[in-house]
């Protein structure tokens, strides 16, 4: 049994995530997510919806066995509880492969560390992006 880490932040969900979620599922046989806690959302705006709010909807998708809020201060405590083969991180997810595969070592956790593919647009609307969702929403009703 293969179990897989996915984790991020997921607030207004859309195809990109779904995306995201089938490349991990796809390394192994189990997707576990970790879903960002709002206070540890810092290198962007705040997710808007509340933390149980975006574990519920990543739990709700077909390819997800279990959805995780995520550890308010240390990391390494939901990955050591799941025990994953590989932990799949996003396409453009501003961690560093090296540096996550050293720290889970020094930490005494033997997991792969690989990278999903992105999603391209199918048509031209498509809006595969919480940002670009969210600057629609307050171009068209604001
Ligand atoms: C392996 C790994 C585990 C993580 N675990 C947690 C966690 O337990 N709690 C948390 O609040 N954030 C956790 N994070 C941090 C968030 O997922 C991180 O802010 C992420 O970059 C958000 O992704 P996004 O910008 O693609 O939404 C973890 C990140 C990584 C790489
Ligand atoms: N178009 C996409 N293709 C593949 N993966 C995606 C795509 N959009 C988002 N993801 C992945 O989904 C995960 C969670 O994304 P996140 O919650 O940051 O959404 P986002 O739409 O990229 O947000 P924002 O627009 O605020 O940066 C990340 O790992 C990200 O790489």
């Amino acid at each position: 049994m293969r179990r897989v880490i996915a984790q991020g932040t997921f607030d207004i969900l859309h195809p990109g995530h779904v995306h995201y979620l089938s490349d991990a599922k796809a390394m192994g046989d189990e997707l576990h997510v970790i879903i960002a806690r709002r206070e540890n959302v810092t290198h962007k705006p705040k997710p808007i919806l509340d933390d149980r709010q975006r574990r519920d909807m990543v739990a709700a998708l077909d390819v997800v066995d279990e959805a995780h809020l995520g550890h308010p201060e240390d990391i390494f405590v939901p990955i050591e509880e799941i025990d994953p083969s590989v932990i799949v991180l996003g396409y453009d997810q501003h961690h560093d492969e090296a540096a996550l595969k050293d720290a889970l070592t020094e930490r005494g956790i033997d997991c792969e560390v690989a990278r999903a593919t992105p999603r391209d647009k199918t048509y031209d609307d498509e809006l595969l992006s919480t940002g670009r969702i969210i600057d629609r929403i307050i171009d068209r009703r604001c």
